[in-house]
């Protein structure tokens, strides 16, 4: 069944989309991971991308940076063919980062410079500036010396939060930045991209907790392979197409503006 999806021109109407996703096909070894996919985020948004494991979030960033490439349909940021660019900046899970790499707070988040300086040029006083207010900004300007193995899960998110700010992007790509932090980081980190994205900023998220996404972000992508929907969560949290998207009976309560989603036991009602 094709679902309805904010793709078609008039839904996006506060302005020209900053990334289309049209058509889109791709995948590994000749393997498709993500097939038919089509979207169109404006700018300014917070875009939640939510999907069981292996669903294909991290393989769409990797077809909005340029890093995978289509094999059919097309990906554009501001209206050319996505390709890697110091105007996009993508965060990995920490967890996927060799944590025994003997580097200060300081030096990680002035990597984030790199992409700007180009090959030969050194860091300068204006790259010092924009490191010491990313840090200031994450709130991690006190650790500043520390080596990155002896910081928390937490504080690590926030330093690879500082060096995608200092890299000053105008797209971010965050694969699940709250992963395994605690309540108060996790708020603290939506809310810091709340106001990016409030100053012309646009957030893609990865992201498992839906309540936090239905409650902040102004869009929500369902992926699992294919497309399962893509507009606000109003609209896009609904109990068919989250039970579509994770293959599972999900029973979904609302609570004012909050979501909670309870997984069900099968009871032999509800085709898949
Ligand atoms: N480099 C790779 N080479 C081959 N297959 C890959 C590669 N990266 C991912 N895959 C496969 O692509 C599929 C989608 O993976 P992807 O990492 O995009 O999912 P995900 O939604 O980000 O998952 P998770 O929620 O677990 O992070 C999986 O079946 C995975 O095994």
């Amino acid at each position: 069944m094709q679902v309805q999806t904010e793709l078609q021109p008039s839904a996006v109407t506060t302005s020209e989309p900053v990334i289309v996703v049209d058509r889109l096909t791709t995948g590994y070894h000749r393997q498709p991971v993500l097939e038919e996919i089509s979207f169109a985020v404006p700018r300014g948004a917070l875009v939640g991308v939510i999907g069981p494991n292996g669903g294909g979030k991290s393989t769409l960033f990797r077809a909005i940076i340029g890093l995978l490439k289509p094999w059919r349909g097309n990906v554009l940021i501001g209206g050319v063919p996505a390709r890697p660019n110091p105007d996009m900046t993508y965060v990995p899970q920490t967890d996927m980062v060799d944590w025994v790499f003997p580097v200060t707070v300081w030096d990680v988040v002035m990597m984030g410079r790199y992409p700007r300086l180009g090959f030969l040029r050194r860091p300068g006083a204006r790259d010092r500036e924009l490191v010491e207010h990313a840090l200031e900004q994450v709130r991690m300007q006190d650790y500043r010396h520390k080596p990155i193995g002896a910081l928390s899960g937490g504080q690590r998110q926030r330093v690879f939060l500082a060096r995608a700010l200092a890299q000053e992007p105008s797209i971010l790509l965050l694969d699940e930045p709250v992963s395994g932090v605690d309540a108060p980081t996790q708020h603290f980190i939506f809310e810091l991209l709340e106001e990016l994205c409030s100053e012309g900023r646009t957030a893609l998220v990865a992201s498992h907790d839906l309540s936090c996404v239905a409650q902040r972000f102004s869009q929500v992508l369902l992926l699992n392979r294919r497309m399962i929907g893509f507009g606000s969560p109003e609209r896009i949290f609904t109990q068919e197409l989250l039970n579509r998207t994770f293959d599972s009976h999900l029973l979904l309560l609302r609570y004012g503006d909050r979501v909670i989603v309870v997984e069900t036991p099968e009871n032999g009602s509800h085709a898949h």
